[in-house]
């Protein structure tokens, strides 16, 4: 199974830019998430950002709240999010980024979590609220693993702070395209710009841009500004949670592919 980093040198061997779609588990149900996964990874989904529904998600926006809620109303476990991570993977080519607030990792334990996660295939772990102080273990328990862990840089954290965050982020470094919360936005802001190139002077990571980004305009604005990788939340989660499952899934295949196009237009079609 291949890692995050490892996905990321054979991209950019090829100059690609990578898509990376992110998704809350369980919302409208775990059957639908299961056929999202294989959805998005058929339709051009470099790596996929698995969501673990949780009751105090500080770092979202609307959208993606709301999605946990139903799938916590659903009854959606970690343990259930794992099945079926297990389920799947082997049958992606993406590699899953499993996405998680600390919580739920301190109350399991670090080692005993990162063990379970690993074991069902996921290859990266995104933890929005971990303290830096923490990081640390965190990032070196879960390499142990082969689990390699993706830090967050915001666009007000100062000089030095991005320079300790990209040489601990392994994977990849998110870079947060505003301050505030996930959701979608209207514009991607100036600032990313000489923000990826002051990180690209201090760091040759992989570099992935995430927050408010919906559309396939956006998503090449991005790439043409330098960044490695974008991600997308809210746009998929809102589709998704649109009309049946079946309009849900057909809604996101098609944002899938035309933001792919957009950011790689050859190797879309290459692939027919
Ligand atoms: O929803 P957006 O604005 O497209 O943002 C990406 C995103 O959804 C995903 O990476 C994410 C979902 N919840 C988060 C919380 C913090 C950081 C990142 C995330």
């Amino acid at each position: 199974m291949t890692s995050i980093s490892e996905r990321f040198q054979s991209l950019r061997n090829r100059n690609q830019c990578a898509l990376i779609p992110f998704v809350t588990a369980g919302d409208p149900d775990l059957e639908t998430t299961k056929e999202a996964l294989r959805v998005l990874d058929k339709s051009g989904a470099d790596f996929i950002e698995l969501g673990v529904p949780y009751s105090d998600p500080l770092a979202d926006g609307p959208v993606i709240q709301a999605a946990a809620t139903r799938a916590l109303s659903k009854g959606t476990t970690l343990e259930q999010v794992l099945e079926l991570v297990a389920e799947v993977s082997p049958s992606l080519q993406a590699p899953i980024i499993l996405f998680t607030y600390y919580n739920p990792i301190l109350n399991r334990g670090i080692r005993s979590f990162l063990a379970q996660i690993a074991n069902v295939g996921a290859r990266g772990l995104v933890v929005p609220d971990l303290p830096l102080e923490e990081a640390e273990e965190l990032i070196n328990t879960a390499a142990e693993f082969g689990v390699e862990v993706i830090l967050l840089v915001a666009p007000t954290s100062s000089q030095e702070r991005i320079g300790a965050i990209a040489q601990s982020s392994r994977g990849f470094i998110y870079l947060v395209s505003v301050t505030g919360v996930t959701g979608i936005r209207s514009q991607i802001q100036d600032r990313v710009k000489p923000l990826l190139t002051s990180m690209r002077s201090i760091s040759d990571k992989p570099i992935g841009v995430g927050f408010g980004i919906s559309g396939a305009e956006q998503a090449r604005q991005v790439k043409e500004w330098g960044a490695d990788a974008v991600i997308v939340g809210s746009a998929f989660v809102k589709r998704l949670a649109t009309g049946s499952p079946e309009e849900g899934l057909h809604a996101i295949e098609e944002l899938c592919k035309e933001l792919k196009t957009a950011i790689a237009p050859a190797l879309l079609m290459a692939n027919g």
